[in-house]
């Protein structure tokens, strides 16, 4: 059930989950809940969580979500670092979203393995020079949230006073270049048909985030829905995915349908805005758990080694 959630901080700087049929968050709970799991117990193994992604080793295929701003929620503690520390001492991938190069510094400084991801500016130029900033800040890899063009009235976004702009196919394919120059992989966030993400794989992106940002396109399509079919055209892209990723039960079923690793996102947030790192630790290790008790009971011993027929959904098989 979908409750009335209240978060700290100025008035509409937090997303919570409106409560209209139009939004996306509501459908894809549903959707992710209505996917039930047969055992395979015979000849299983405990499961083994570990990750290898572009050269390095990680705990889990759990990341770190796209978060941004929560320093600015008015508390007397910095979220953007503490969870940034979390990721560290777990051992997983840590990503973040619309901050300032000087704030990401700080943000960097940490230490984790983060991937940067930069709004679609309309001023291209501001987009390149975050995306050198992050690579001379050792960023494991870059991106841009190519999902947030389009406002609420229908027009460019502007945030904090920065107008954002749409890409184009060649856009894609330039700012994919230049992070090949600078030595990082490359990610467009906010993919969410098998038509952007056919352009992406052919514009030489390294990774795409099947993920309808927190609700942004009303009546979104959940992305465990499509995942299977934007699967199919994304050739050696990694496939990630996000969106209502709040147990380790949901990464199971997104992993399953395809995903080769997925972020959590509002569900550190009650944790993270009240006690900082441990209790992003905590939720992590749960999660993890989770995952793991579930590809122990249907005999997935590793990460490669996801099916996606141990899935049922309204009494078939996905
Ligand atoms: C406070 C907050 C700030 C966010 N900022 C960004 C951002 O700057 N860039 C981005 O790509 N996504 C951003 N997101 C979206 C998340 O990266 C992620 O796609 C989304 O929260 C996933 O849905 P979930 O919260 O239901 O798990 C933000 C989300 C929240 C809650």
């Amino acid at each position: 059930m979908e409750k009335e959630a209240k978060w700290p901080g100025p008035e509409g700087l937090i997303p919570v989950l409106p409560k209209a049929a139009s939004n996306a968050s509501w459908h894809t709970r549903r959707f992710l809940d209505e996917i039930l799991i047969e055992e395979r117990i015979i000849g299983t193994h405990v499961a083994d969580l570990t990750m290898q992604l572009w050269g390095k080793n990680f705990t889990s295929p759990i990341m770190m979500p796209a978060f941004s701003h929560l320093n600015k929620a008015g508390l007397d503690h910095q979220p953007m670092e503490e969870y940034a520390q979390a990721a560290k001492h777990l051992g997983i991938v840590n990503w973040v979203g619309m901050e300032s190069d000087e704030d990401y510094a700080k943000i960097a400084e940490v230490g984790a393995e983060t991937i940067r991801i930069i709004k679609p500016f309309a001023d291209h130029e501001k987009i390149s020079s975050q995306m050198a900033f992050a690579a001379a800040h050792r960023a494991f890899a870059v991106g841009i949230d190519i999902d947030h063009s389009i406002g609420t009235d229908g027009e460019l976004d502007v945030v904090d006073g920065e107008k954002l702009g749409t890409l184009t196919a060649q856009d894609i394919e330039k700012f994919a270049a230049f992070s090949r120059e600078l030595g990082m992989p490359f990610v467009a966030k906010g993919v969410l048909s098998t038509q952007d993400a056919a352009i992406c794989q052919k514009a030489g992106v390294d990774a795409i985030v099947v993920s309808h940002h927190h609700g942004r396109l009303p009546f979104a399509v959940p992305p465990a829905m499509i995942l299977p079919e934007i699967k199919k055209v994304s050739g050696k892209m990694k496939v990630f995915a996000d969106c209502s990723v709040d147990d380790g039960r949901d990464a199971y079923k997104l992993m399953a349908l395809g995903a080769d690793a997925v972020s959590t996102g509002r569900a550190i947030l009650p944790g993270l805005l009240k006690d900082g790192t441990p209790a992003v630790e905590k939720k992590i290790r749960q999660m993890n758990a989770q995952l793991k008790e579930l590809m122990g009971y249907t005999g997935v011993a590793a990460l490669d080694a996801f099916d996606p027929t141990v899935l049922w959904y309204h009494g078939r098989h996905f």
